[in-house]
Formats: C-alpha cells, sequence, structure tokens
C-alpha cells in the first residue's frame, strides 16, 4: 500500500512531575547545550498535584510537526524544541504495531511529522517551573513513542535539558541530583536519583502562590545575566556549592530534618542574594515573599530549632517543607493567619492539593480562618499584623514519582482518529 493512502495513527500519552529545588542551579557554562556551572538537588513534587500530561502522536497524514500548549497552538520553531525533537528522533528504533498495521523504521522518524499536545494542571509560566514538566514529558513521551532505549544512564535527562535545564531533574521522582558533568558536550551533565519518592514520605511540602502582577526575569536571561555580573555567583559555585552538596545528600540520607533546612534556606537566600549582586539587580521575591520568610525564620528561632524549611526560586512564590503532617497543619495556622484569603476567594479554592491536613487542624470554613489567633511566638509583640489578599492559594503537595506512561487512551489530549487537540 502507498504511504499516501495510509491514515494509521500512532500515539503516545505521559505525565510528569515538577520539580522545586534545594541546592539552586543558577548559571551556566554553556548557554547553547545547557550546562550549568554548579550541581543541583532538588524534590520532585506529587504529580497528582503539579505535573504535565502530553500527548504525541505519529502518522504519515501529518504535514508538520505541530503542538498544542493548553489547548492553544504554540510554535515549536525555537531552539530549545528543535533541540530536543533533534536529539529523540536521532534514537529512534524501528517500531512494528502489528496489529494495526503500523511499521515504521527507524530512519522513518527523521521524516515522519508529529503532533504534541500538553496540558499542565497547575498555572503555565507562573514560577511553578511548568518549563521542567513540560519538557520532561516530552522527551519521556516521545521516548516512549520512539522506543528509544538509553545507551547510558540518564541519556533522556540529558536531552531534557536541552529543553529547560531544571528539566532534566523532572525525569526521576524522590530526590534529584543533576551533575553539572565535565565533558565540553554535555554528556556526563545529566540527572540521577539519590532517593525515591518513599524514602522521607512523611514531609510536606507547602506551596504559597504569591499574588503578583509584576513581570519577571526570565530565569535564562537572568542567570545569564549574573553569570556576566555577580562576583558571589562565582564564589557559590566554586566554594560554596561543592561543600553544600555533599551536606545536603547526608541530610536526605539521614532524613535529618533540622540539618535539610538550614542548607535549603541558606541556599534560597544565597541564591537571592546572587541576584541582588547581579547587574542590574534582580528582585524576584516581593514583600509577601519577605513576609513568610520572617513568619518562619521567627518560629524556628522560638522553637529553638528548624521546623520548616523554604525556598524560593525566581519569583515570588514560596515553597516550604515540613518534616511531617502535624507540623505541616502548625505552619498552615500561621500562614492562614498572616494572609488570610480576600473576599474574593472561596475556601475550597484558597488551599488546594492533598486538604486532608486542614481538617486534622479543625480549619474547614473561612469562619475557621478567622478565629484563627496569633501564634505563640508574636503574643509577646505589640503588633501582629495581617495581610489579608498577599497570597493567591496554598497547594499542598508531597514528595512524588517520577514520570508514567498511559496505557488507556482515556487520558489522551489528541484524538485517536484525526491526531488534532480533543
Ligand atoms: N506542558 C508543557 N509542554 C511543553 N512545554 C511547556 C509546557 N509547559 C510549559 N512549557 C514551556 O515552558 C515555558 C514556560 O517556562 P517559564 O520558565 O517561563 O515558566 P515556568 O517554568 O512556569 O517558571 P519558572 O521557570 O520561573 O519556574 C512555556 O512558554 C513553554 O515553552
Ligand atoms: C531558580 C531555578 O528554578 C532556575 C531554573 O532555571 P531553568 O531551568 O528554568 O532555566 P533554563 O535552563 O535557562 O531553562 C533553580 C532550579 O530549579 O534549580
Amino acid at each position: 500500500m502507498g504511504e499516501e493512502l495510509q491514515r494509521w495513527i500512532l500515539m503516545v500519552t505521559a505525565r510528569a512531575p515538577t520539580n522545586i529545588a534545594v541546592i539552586k542551579y543558577w548559571g551556566k557554562r554553556d548557554e547553547k547545550l545547557i550546562l550549568p556551572i554548579n550541581d543541583s538537588i532538588s524534590f520532585t513534587l506529587d504529580p497528582d498535584h503539579l505535573s504535565a500530561t502530553t500527548t504525541v502522536a505519529v502518522s504519515p497524514s501529518f504535514t508538520s510537526d505541530r503542538m498544542w500548549l493548553n489547548g492553544k497552538e504554540v510554535s515549536l520553531g525555537g531552539e530549545r524544541y528543535q533541540n530536543c525533537l533533534r536529539e529523540i528522533r536521532s534514537r529512534g528504533n524501528d517500531v512494528v504495531d502489528e496489529k494495526n498495521g503500523i511499521v515504521i523504521r527507524k530512519e522513518d522518524w527523521q521524516r515522519l511529522h508529529l503532533h504534541i499536545a500538553s496540558y499542565n494542571n497547575f498555572p503555565t509560566a507562573a514560577g511553578l517551573a511548568s518549563s521542567a514538566a513540560g519538557f520532561a514529558c516530552l522527551v519521556y513521551s516521545l521516548a516512549k513513542l520512539m522506543d528509544v532505549k538509553e545507551k547510558y544512564q540518564g541519556e533522556l535527562t540529558a536531552i531534557a535539558r536541552r529543553g529547560s535545564g531544571s528539566a532534566c531533574r523532572s525525569l526521576y521522582g524522590g530526590v534529584v541530583k543533576w551533575q553539572m558533568g565535565k565533558e565540553t558536550d554535555g554528556s556526563d551533565s545529566i540527572a540521577v536519583q539519590l532517593a525515591t519518592e518513599k524514602h522521607w514520605e512523611e514531609l510536606v511540602i507547602l506551596v504559597a502562590v504569591v499574588s503578583s502582577r509584576q513581570k519577571e526575569t526570565s530565569s535564562t536571561t537572568g542567570m545569564s545575566q549574573s553569570v556576566e555580573t555577580s562576583e558571589l555567583l562565582r564564589h557559590r559555585s566554586q566554594e560554596v556549592v561543592p561543600k553544600r552538596v555533599l551536606q545536603m545528600e547526608e541530610a536526605i540520607a539521614n532524613r535529618d530534618f533540622g540539618s535539610f533546612a538550614k542548607i535549603t534556606c541558606a541556599d534560597s537566600n544565597q541564591f537571592h542574594a546572587v541576584c541582588l549582586d547581579t547587574s542590574p539587580p534582580i528582585f524576584y521575591m516581593n514583600d509577601t515573599s519577605h513576609r513568610i520568610i520572617n513568619c518562619v525564620e521567627r518560629w524556628n528561632r522560638s522553637e529553638g530549632t528548624p521546623q520548616v524549611a523554604y525556598t524560593f526560586d525566581a519569583g515570588p512564590n514560596a515553597v516550604m517543607y515540613a518534616p511531617n503532617r502535624k507540623v505541616a497543619g502548625l505552619l498552615l495556622q500561621r500562614l492562614l493567619f498572616y494572609f488570610p484569603p480576600d473576599s474574593s476567594k472561596t475556601f475550597s479554592s484558597y488551599v488546594i492539593g492533598d486538604t486532608s491536613i486542614l481538617e486534622e487542624i479543625g480549619v474547614n470554613s473561612m469562619k475557621d480562618v478567622e478565629s484563627l489567633t496569633a501564634p505563640p511566638e508574636l503574643k509577646s509583640e505589640s503588633s501582629s499584623s495581617t495581610f489579608p489578599g498577599g497570597i493567591d492559594y496554598f497547594i499542598c503537595t508531597r514528595p512524588g514519582k517520577g514520570p508514567i506512561l498511559f496505557r488507556n487512551e482515556d487520558q489522551a489530549l489528541l484524538n485517536p482518529k484525526t491526531g488534532f487537540p480533543l
């Protein structure tokens, strides 16, 4: 049968999580290959709460590569998409689906076109690492479609890295390290899993999505300016991070929350100090971010040991780690006291994700939020101001697993008959 008559469509759907670094990646030694100037370590977040789902389809009837993100067509012309597509295509293998009469030879991947549809179950480009989940999911689903077999462990992470550096860490669950590597071709700049999501499963991760209308400097631009101008970044990458990575690995291996919290907060604060040390300075955190830091620091100090850790990426949102549900409840009580929802919000949209912690602390309605009292560490202070509306909403989550393939076509974002978005 001539190929022009063939109308088969082969497709695959996968889901990949986002991740939040506790030792930050900030600065590239090679911008084209996306090679970092230091190692970084992250926790993968539960994909039920923060993930990308992507369907990739191939058919001889497709006339060009096309992509739809959250229902809108987007261009695949950018260098980062092109690099990922090229690297994956060149590793494609023979794929035969006898039942449906589909035979794809490895060399066919170069000329067959793709349709890609992706959906994020959380806001895109809101500083919640959608690019990490998105590129990890793209590379993972394409690798499944084309039956790519890794020649070395982490080869796929090196391809996801070409989409967005932090994306390489989203190909595994639990705790992940991105090793900066030494090779000039980037082949050893890969992610490795340090521990699975089961290793420290009592951890609770609370994301505070901070209201912000300001347009921030993108991570890519910001880190490039920091590499060019910040002395502190040179010191950080050469002297501070190598030691910190070892300490962090040890803290995580021993589930030593005290050390983990100290290093996590210190690393976030140094990253933001580097941003201030950049010329012109970059401000990612806002007043609300600073208030969250104050709230946690004051509480930690009053208890004498760290109760909670905080970390901030290239934006004002806070990600907080609590050692267990009990402490997470105490944290939520404090944050809801300081940052009650403004009148436009409903209670059920203010805390999302795993909301069972709210039940445990007996906060089930706006009325319960209103009756929260100032935490004990504030009692001695004359003012205990609250800041209604400072936080948009909270996501309550936990360490999560890596990408998964959906066997069931129900999850597909493309119509299996037409190859276009449903
Ligand atoms: N599901 C997805 N599939 C493919 N690409 C995606 C997906 N989601 C986001 N992206 C890509 O990532 C870009 C957004 O990245 P950007 O770095 O601006 O935001 P972010 O990752 O949400 O925030 P940050 O990097 O500050 O944490 C989108 O414009 C798109 O190119
Ligand atoms: C502050 C960070 O979130 C920076 C993430 O930077 P990106 O991975 O978004 O940057 P590019 O490689 O240029 O795409 C810290 C981190 O995730 O380690």
